[in-house]
């Protein structure tokens, strides 16, 4: 495949903060950010990210427009429906799509749209935030991309892996990347639900204690369901290194559903413990801690909605 020229991302939040600054600086006006309306006038006042100031060009998602080589969707997946509906335009016979959504289904999703030749996966192995216009992302995380097997790679993945390393973006090419999206939604399902239902950080997870034990039951909740339903063996050495991970991460940092949380915004609960529960009722294994993660959760969005009668003012999100 040609090299990668042009690119549309849309979702200009903490996961669009990974990809904008290279790709503006390396594409210029073949790179561009797609929003309408009051998203598009809050993002042309700039955005910051890592502390330095980032302009890209802004689209709408309406009126004629040529279709570019790589879409790239980052938004959550309550609003990916949407997204996939107004990437249309930018989307010819040739476009990559690059949906960078966690959870297990994003590729799939877009498939169905626009035809499963057209996508690649991704797998952001990046803890980030945005807030006001202000990201902030760790600059030793990485992407990590390709199809669903890779020895050797296709043209498709060494164009996007030679795009991303002329524009500065961290990647790996997996030569499994389904196993390797297991294995993040492993960890997302383990990590991000206990510390958002108990409303602490990283620090909480150090063997013994007892969100720990938390996490590792719904590690084992993952593993089995992954056997079942794709094959996939999470094994020992792999729940070695999400320990290894979650131990190294800095203590402070709060994962996206906690972020979410705490922000009094929806959460993506139901792309992580909703899929284990789903997934367990298909094959027959039971998955009772995430059941008490997608409750627990959801108690805590209506808590933060204000719809729990009886509370008072000050409790809500
Ligand atoms: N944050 C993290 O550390 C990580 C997140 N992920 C995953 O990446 C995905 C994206 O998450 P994240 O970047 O954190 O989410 P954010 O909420 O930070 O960013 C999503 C962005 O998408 C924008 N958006 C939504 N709908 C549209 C639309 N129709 N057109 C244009 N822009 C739109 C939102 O704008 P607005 O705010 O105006 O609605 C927001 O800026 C999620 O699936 C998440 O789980 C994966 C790894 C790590
Ligand atoms: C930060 C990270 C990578 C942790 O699993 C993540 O995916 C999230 O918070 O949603």
């Amino acid at each position: 495949m040609r090299e990668i020229r042009t690119a549309a991302l849309i979702g200009m939040g903490a996961m669009g903060a990974v990809f904008a600054p290279g790709l503006s600086a390396t594409l210029g006006d073949g790179f561009r950010v797609v929003a309408g309306g009051a998203r598009k006038a809050r993002l042309a006042r700039g955005v910051t990210v890592n502390g330095a100031p980032v302009t890209f060009r802004l689209t709408e998602p309406e009126g004629p427009a040529e279709p570019v080589d790589l879409v790239i969707l980052a938004v959550k997946d309550y609003a990916y429906r949407e997204a996939l509906e107004q990437v249309g335009r930018f989307v010819g016979e040739d476009t990559i799509l690059l949906p960078v959504l966690n959870g297990l289904d994003c590729a799939r999703q877009a498939g169905e749209v626009y035809g499963p030749e057209k996508v690649l996966y991704a797998s952001m192995w990046v803890d980030a935030s945005m807030e006001n216009g202000t990201a902030v992302y760790n600059p030793r995380g990485m992407v990590r991309i390709g199809e669903a097997r890779n020895d050797p790679p296709g043209p498709r993945v060494l164009a996007l892996e030679d795009l991303f390393r002329r524009a500065g973006v961290r990647c790996r090419v997996e030569p499994d990347m389904i196993h390797c999206i297991w294995l993040k939604f492993m960890g997302n399902v383990s990590e991000n639900l206990p510390c958002a239902l108990l409303g602490v950080p990283y620090g909480a997870y150090r063997e013994g204690w007892p969100a720990d034990g938390i996490r590792r039951a719904l590690m084992a909740e993952v593993a089995a369901v992954a056997r079942a339903e794709a094959g996939v063996e999470l094994t020992e050495e792999d729940m070695a290194l999400r320990n290894r991970i979650v131990y190294n991460q800095d203590p402070a940092s709060r994962p996206s559903t906690l972020q979410d949380l705490d922000r009094g915004r929806q959460t993506e609960v139901g792309l992580f413990a909703g899929a284990v529960m789903r997934l367990g009722e298909k094959h027959g294994i039971p998955t009772p801690v995430s059941a008490v993660m997608l409750q627990g959760i959801r108690a805590l969005e209506a808590k933060n909605a204000g719809t729990i009668p009886g509370l008072p003012e000050a409790a809500r999100g």
